[in-house]
């Protein structure tokens, strides 16, 4: 059974399957030592349909490679449920060594960021890469490589500042929310600390209110607890996420506008040699899908252990199948002609 994983991730991963080289199957061997892969587990019939319209980015690869020649590939990954396991809570949603490793590695060839609806500051401290950018708050607050570009949305959220320290740009269009966002905050912790299993994170630009926990009878009156408070604040809505309420100011700003804005800042929204490549799980994921697919050119990639529907074109089964992905990413682009990094190419620190 170990013998036909490792063959099987090797196979995934573009190992040839004679090889024996220790070093390389180190990964694979510590990835089946940590989690169970989704390849060991036989997939349902329904899934195997789905998988035809969006077929598995491993199986995939080559020919996804193949059209990527000689394109600028940018990567764009989500957090929860991409790079790290769904977890009760969601404070201990931490991404494996593992996963890191090979993050860090695909940024080292491709710009990468990072694109989650969590705080900027907590996804940060649960990847702990220096070489990615970051954007927290589902795209409201993003920290971009410092390209003197200012985006605006509907001409009104012109709020990029220089960070001199760093390098880098900040952009925040929902810093005008805060204090309404403080307020709902406080507002829905008394409310919902009543109702065992609930919880609210503060996401700085949004918040999400966590029913995991809560058993079934309680979620209609926690769902009823959160609309009556969203009734004071006219200028947010709520969205579904997975166990999650998501309350957000009502501005045309999502992870869509996110990638959108990073191609800019990276000086790449206008070529046509660009190839985002963008991997996520959720519902706030597909608004950066459309906009992959409307550019025309790129890879939205769903994560999803079930069919749903999604306007990605690939997917892939779980995190060890994302991980997988990246290593074979890097691993592709190592062995292509140019040996050099991405920080070489574009003249930026890594
Ligand atoms: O955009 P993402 O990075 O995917 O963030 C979306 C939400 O993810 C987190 O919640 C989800 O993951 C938790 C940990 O696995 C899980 O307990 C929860 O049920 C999921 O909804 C995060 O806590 C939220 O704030 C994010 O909005």
């Amino acid at each position: 059974m170990w013998k036909r994983n490792i063959a099987k991730l090797n196979q995934a991963m573009g190992f040839q399957r004679s090889s024996t080289n220790k070093q390389k199957l180190q990964p694979v061997i510590s990835i089946i030592a940590t989690k169970a892969s989704s390849l060991s587990q036989p997939k349902d019939p329904n899934y195997n349909s789905w998988l035809v319209e969006h077929p598995c980015a491993l199986d995939s690869f080559d020919q996804m490679m193949k059209a990527a020649k000689g394109k600028k590939i940018v990567v764009f990954l989500d957090y929860d449920g991409t790079l790290s396991p769904i977890v009760d809570n969601p404070d201990l949603a931490f991404m494996s060594d593992e996963m890191r490793a090979a993050v860090r590695e695909v940024a080292k060839y491709f710009p990468t960021a990072i694109i989650s609806g969590r705080s900027r500051d907590k996804v940060k401290e649960f990847v702990q890469l220096s070489n990615v950018y970051y954007a927290g708050s589902h795209g409201m607050d993003i920290m971009a490589p410092p390209r003197p570009v200012i985006k605006s949305c509907d001409g009104k959220y012109n709020t990029i500042t220089l960070d001199k320290k760093r390098n880098e740009v900040l952009f925040q269009p929902a810093k005008e929310f805060l204090p309404a966002i403080q307020k709902i905050l406080t507002t829905l912790k008394e409310k919902v600390m009543k109702i065992q299993g609930a919880s609210v994170e503060d996401n700085k630009f949004c918040i999400s209110v966590h029913f995991r926990q809560v058993g079934e009878e309680d979620c209609g009156i926690l769902e009823e607890k959160v609309k009556s408070v969203l009734e004071h604040y006219p200028e947010f809505h709520f969205t579904w996420g997975k166990k999650v309420m998501e309350i957000r100011p009502s501005i045309e700003w999502d992870k869509g506008h996110a990638v959108e804005y990073f191609l800019d800042t990276l000086g790449l929204s206008n070529s046509n040699d660009v190839l985002p490549v963008y991997i996520g799980d959720d519902r706030t994921d597909e608004d950066a899908f459309m906009v992959i697919k409307r550019r025309g050119e790129g890879y939205p990639i769903i994560v999803s252990s079930s069919p749903k529907d999604t306007k990605a074109s690939f997917s892939l089964h779980d995190p060890s199948e994302v991980l997988a992905f990246l290593l074979r990413l890097a691993r592709w682009r190592k062995s292509s002609s140019s040996s050099r990094s991405f920080a070489q190419i574009w003249g930026v620190t890594d």
